[in-house]
């Protein structure tokens, strides 16, 4: 396919850059537990500097792949999806999410909520950075609010998201894996204090497991 036919079908959503993609266990949130088929779409430029997947920021890097085949594929695996990134809101998720929903599949999203929210979620899980803060839109859409927990001042930080979110937003605080060791027992100080919020944890990168 020629560069102008790839990048106008990037902008319509019908292709977008594919890292990677893999049947596994959700490890955080709301559906920690839930066996889910991640699909994970390059480009993000929200730069956290702890970010996990730093090799996911550079969409050019990620060959632009049809988004009929992706979901003819996660079809096969599982009846719930989960579209992470980078930062999947950097492109138009409504046709890859009206594909998904074809196949009568459970749509979950991850996101930072600094672009616009398209697409149609079963699930929003909005973990908000400071950088780069979440639309008015995907507060009042999300379904958990999930902070990530680096230093003390990220308690200050998350009491802001919650207040933004809608009432029945789930609110989860979860240690930054690199500082996990300092700052879970300061989550578990402060969730036993303040307990509507709730501890996640990556259980994923416990089990050894994608
Ligand atoms: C890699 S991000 C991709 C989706 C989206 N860009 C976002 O940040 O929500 C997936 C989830 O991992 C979290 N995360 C990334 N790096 C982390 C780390 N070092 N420790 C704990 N959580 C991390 C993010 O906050 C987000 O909830
Ligand atoms: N098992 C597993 N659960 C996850 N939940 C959110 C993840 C992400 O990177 O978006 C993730 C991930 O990378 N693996
Ligand atoms: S927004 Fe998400 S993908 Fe982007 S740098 Fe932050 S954690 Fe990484
Ligand atoms: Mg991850």
């Amino acid at each position: 396919m020629e560069k102008e036919a790839i990048l106008a079908k990037v902008n319509a959503g019908e292709m977008l850059p594919l890292m990677e993609e893999f049947y596994t266990i959700q490890g955080e949130g709301f559906h920690k537990g839930t066996a889910a088929y991640f699909i994970r779409i390059g480009g993000c430029d929200v730069g956290c500097h702890w970010c996990d997947v730093k090799e996911s920021w550079n969409a050019d890097t990620h060959p632009p792949t049809e988004v009929r085949s992706i979901v003819e594929n996660a079809a096969k695996y599982s009846d719930t999806i989960v579209i992470t990134g980078g930062e999947p809101l950097t492109w138009d998720m409504t046709f890859i999410t009206s594909e998904l929903k074809k196949k009568g599949l459970k749509i979950h999203i991850e996101t930072s909520g600094a672009y616009k929210l398209t697409g149609d979620w079963d699930w929003i899980c909005l973990s908000p950075k400071k950088m780069k803060l979440p639309t008015e839109e995907v507060y009042k859409k999300a379904h958990e609010l999930k902070v990530i927990v680096y230093n003390l001042h990220d308690f200050k930080f998350a009491e802001e998201q919650a207040e933004k979110v809608n009432k029945d937003c789930i609110l989860y605080l979860q240690p930054e894996w690199s500082k996990r060791d300092k700052m879970i027992p300061e989550i578990v100080d402060y969730v036993m204090k303040n307990p509507k919020w709730k501890v996640s944890l990556q259980t994923h990168k416990y089990l050894n497991i994608p």
